[in-house]
């Protein structure tokens, strides 16, 4: 079955909120929210893939930090590995793909609703603090 990995970054403001995006309609996972991120394209590293993706998705520029979780996940059409790294960036974010974003306070993650996949991953930013 096909593989698919994705890197996703948590993206924090000088108040500690947390940026999230909103899926747009017409893809799969639509009018849920996410971290920012995308597929790792063949030869590409997680790194690499994730830098490019802030730039095309909100026109910053990241500089990617400490892993944060790594969820594999198993849906019936294929296998997601959904890992997020600690961002840093500079720039302002921006929704360049119509996408709506929203800086979120860690207590308030939990009224955005998120694919199965991020909610280890809410779980654990929650734990840490
Ligand atoms: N970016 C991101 N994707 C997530 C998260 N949680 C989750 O299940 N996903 C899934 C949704 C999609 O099936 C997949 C990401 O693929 P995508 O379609 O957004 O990939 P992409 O940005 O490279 O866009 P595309 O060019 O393939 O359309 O991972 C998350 O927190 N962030
Ligand atoms: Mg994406």
């Amino acid at each position: 079955m096909k593989q698919v990995h994705v890197v996703a970054g948590v993206i924090r403001d000088v108040r500690g909120r947390i940026l999230l995006a909103r899926r747009t309609e017409g893809r799969d996972l639509a009018g849920l929210w996410e971290f920012p991120g995308g597929k790792v394209e063949p030869g590409e590293s997680p790194e690499d893939a994730l830098v490019r993706e802030l730039r095309e998705e909100l026109g910053i520029e990241a500089t990617v930090g400490a892993p944060v979780a790594c969820v594999p996940l198993e849906t019936p059409g294929k296998r997601l590995l959904l890992d997020v790294r600690e961002v840093a960036f500079s720039g302002h974010p921006r929704g360049l793909e119509g996408q709506a974003l929203a800086w979120v306070p860690l207590r308030k993650l939990v009224d955005y609703p998120m694919p199965p996949a991020d909610l280890p991953v809410v779980a654990e930013l929650l734990l840490r603090g």
